[in-house]
């Protein structure tokens, strides 16, 4: 009489469906993230390289003419102010060919200072190249190539810088980007967490609600709504794991079958409200009759089933039944009457009776009828029982 509970696809389905856009977003975002760094990283190097084509342009013009004049004076001035730069490290100019006129680097010592280079006469310029501007670069440091002119090609001009600057921009940008996407990441968690919980609750209360009226749902199926005993949907499941225990714990499982006797009358005389309530006593005084482990039922009518259990002699079978039809046997007080009510009941017991439960039933309502033929308040054994003694 269990009711199977499963989950819905859908409620399994919900949460692969979250970790996904879970799992998408996490990947867009590192994505984006990737994306921002490079493009960030791309419009650096391109400003970058603006910034030092725009310095290097403006260096080879102010030494120009100090270099048609001859003026070597007047181009170290130019070339000491061009080292005041913060990322210049040495400026060189040469002949159109390498040959050194000018070389300074900036003091490693003393940053302010800048020193003429002497023990350099020839610096190999990109001789082969037809661009004004070469670059190269080593590690943090960029060396710029550049041909100064003056109508004719006067010479190069070189510089080294270092990209300090630049590499500090990169490593901020790259530190900042990383620590974002780590909180995103973060952020992107703990909401997973809080929608999963959630979620889980809701799946958690719906669950229990549908327990609760599978419950419900069993309950009205398989109870009789007048006497809230087992109805008739509930005998052969009921009597299956009465045999089944009986079968187990050996013993003997009497299944009586019991009829109000003239109960007719009751409803005839007093009407069907007061009919309904002896109907109610008479089920909990059964009840309270039986052991813990028997059952009992009401099929319909005034009729009802009893499967006492656990008996170990057919003697037994009679006090039992002598104590039911007692308990029935007392007057029943109603609002304005008092009613006495009788039973007949019919009795089959297993294993002496190894019918299916059906016909075990039946069997219990044959005898009931033979013990009404009797004379009523009674009970009678089937009559494929061994013989045994039935008294009322
Ligand atoms: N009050 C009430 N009466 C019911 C209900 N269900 C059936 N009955 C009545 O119960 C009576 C049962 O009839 P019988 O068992 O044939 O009558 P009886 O007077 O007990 O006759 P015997 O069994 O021969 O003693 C009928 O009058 C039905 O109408 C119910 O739920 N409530």
């Amino acid at each position: 009489m269990r009711i199977e509970r499963r989950r819905s696809a859908s409620q399994i389905a919900l949460p692969k469906v979250i970790y996904s856009i879970a799992g998408l977003v996490l990947i867009l975002m590192i994505l984006t993230s990737v994306w921002t760094y490079y493009s960030i990283n791309n419009l650096l190097r391109v400003t970058q390289d603006r910034r030092e084509h725009a310095l290097i342009k403006g260096i080879a013009v102010a030494v120009s003419d100090p270099i048609v004049t001859r003026d070597y004076t007047e181009l170290e001035s130019r070339l000491v102010d061009t080292l005041a730069n913060e990322n210049m490290l040495a400026v060189a100019i040469t002949d159109s060919k390498g040959n050194v006129i000018l070389n300074l680097a900036k003091s490693k010592t003393n940053p302010g200072e800048s020193n003429l280079v002497f023990d350099q006469t020839f610096i190999n310029p990109p001789l082969n190249t037809s661009s004004d501007l070469v670059k190269t670069q080593d590690g943090g440091v960029v060396t710029l190539w550049y041909k100064v002119r003056a109508g004719v090609v006067l010479g190069w001009l070189r510089i080294e810088m270092s990209t300090q600057t630049e590499d500090q921009i990169l490593n901020t940008l790259q530190r900042n980007i990383t620590l974002s996407v780590a909180l995103v990441f973060l952020a992107l968690i703990s909401i997973i967490i809080v929608i999963m919980r959630r979620f889980f609750r809701v799946i958690e209360a719906g669950e229990n609600a549908l327990i609760e009226s599978n419950d419900l749902l069993a309950n009205a199926a398989y109870i009789d709504e007048l006497t809230k005993l087992p109805n008739r949907s509930a005998l052969i499941p009921l009597l299956e794991q009465a045999i089944s225990s009986c079968h187990q714990q050996g013993g003997l499982l009497a299944v009586c079958f019991l009829d109000l006797d003239g109960f007719k009358l009751v409803n005839d005389r007093l009407g069907h409200t007061a009919g309904d309530e002896v109907l109610i006593e008479v089920a909990q005084r059964l009840r309270a009759t039986i052991r813990g482990d028997d059952a009992v039922m009401r099929l319909g009518g005034d009729e009802f089933v009893l499967l006492l259990g656990g008996i170990q002699t057919q003697q037994e079978s009679h006090y039992l039944l002598r104590r039911v039809l007692t308990a029935l046997q007392k007057p029943i007080r109603l609002p304005h009457d008092k009613v006495t009510i009788g039973a007949s009941i019919g009795v089959t017991l297993y294993p002496f009776d190894n019918s299916s439960p059906a016909e075990m039933v039946e069997h219990a309502d044959e005898a009931m009828y033979e013990a009404k033929k009797q004379g009523k308040n009674s009970w009678h054994f089937h009559k494929n029982m061994p013989p045994v003694e039935n008294k009322s």
